[in-house]
């Protein structure tokens, strides 16, 4: 049975279609990573699976419990670390997890919270108020409040974005660990190096539709070759080159080209093109196409 099946979900608000059917299916035990850019409808999309809003049509079931129908058992099942930071401040952690473990009918549930909050960093925040804490300390505790009952499905809704270094590999060495334990994640984020990492199949969406559904690394091998990456000390890009800049933003910045390259023999009349033209290179690197390669071409709507 799937984890998580959506199908066919449209949402408007008013003219704007958020969502123009979205089918996807997230199998048990899934690192699933769903990608877009701003506006592409993530954030409507987990709302709609939370529970949180309503679909247009279609139906969205977490392991075959309908978000609409079997509300409740949906959600007893779904695990959601939103976005946004919403709290109510007068409560201390401990309290915060106590509280939401209520909300699922678990009563006697302080060893999986004291757990929970020693693999978040927690611990020593137990009994301070919410309102005193950071805005990442407020990220685990949005994140641990996902986790208290231990729901087979989680979701995460950009947990890392704007937290340092230290609460990411804290946060993704657990959610590792949950997912060894046969919990699926389902993942979104910009940082595409920790998509890659970290999921094992990634959905993208563009305006609401997914415009690629694919395991990570069949994304990947989509781009042909490698890449060449140049930093000129001085001169300009010759005009015969530009066709094969990769990111367009570079020719408006200058001095560092990410080159596409399909073997190894195309490296060498780049850099008799560059040397005629008399431009010095400082520094050059032969990389491999990687997700943002991919992210970039698919959004540019090449692929
Ligand atoms: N409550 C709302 N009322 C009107 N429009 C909305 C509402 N919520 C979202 N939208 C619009 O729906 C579209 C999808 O937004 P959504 O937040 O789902 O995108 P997202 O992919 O999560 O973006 P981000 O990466 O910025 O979080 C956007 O154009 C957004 O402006």
């Amino acid at each position: 049975m799937a984890a998580l099946q959506i199908v066919n979900v449209e949402k408007r608000y008013k003219s704007l279609q958020a969502l123009g059917g979205v089918t996807l299916s997230v199998e048990e035990g899934e690192f699933f990573g769903l990608l877009g850019p701003n506006g592409a409808g993530k954030t409507t999309l987990i709302s709609i699976i939370a529970g949180l809003n309503r679909a247009d049509s279609g139906s969205v079931a977490i392991l075959g419990h309908d978000v609409v129908r079997n509300y409740r058992e949906a959600r007893q099942r779904l695990g959601v670390v939103p976005q946004e930071l919403v709290f109510d401040p007068f409560f201390t952690v401990r309290e915060t997890l106590r509280m939401q473990s209520g909300y699922f009918g678990l009563k006697n549930n302080d060893k999986w919270i004291d757990e929970v909050m020693a693999n978040l960093d927690l611990t020593n925040k137990a009994d301070t108020n919410m309102r005193a804490l950071s805005g990442g300390m407020k990220r685990r505790v949005l994140v641990a409040q996902a986790l208290v009952h231990k729901p087979p499905v989680i979701v995460l809704d950009e947990p890392t974005a704007g937290v340092d270094v230290e609460l990411r590999q804290t946060l993704w060495k657990f959610i590792a660990r949950l997912n060894r334990e046969g919990h699926t994640i389902v993942l979104t984020t910009h940082y595409l190096e920790e998509a890659q990492a970290l999921c094992n199949r990634i959905a993208m969406l563009k305006t609401g539709k997914v415009v690629a559904l694919d395991s990570t690394s069949a994304l990947i091998k989509r781009i042909s070759g490698s890449q060449l990456v140049v930093r000129l000390a001085n001169g300009d890009l010759p005009d015969a080159l530009k066709p094969l800049v990769s990111h367009p933003d570079e020719l408006v910045a200058g001095r560092k080209y990410t080159l596409r390259v399909n073997e190894y023999t195309d490296v060498e009349p780049i850099l008799a093109t560059l040397r005629q033209a008399g431009a010095t290179i400082e520094d050059m690197q032969l990389q491999q196409a990687d997700l943002e390669d991919v992210f970039i071409q698919i959004m540019e709507g090449e692929k």
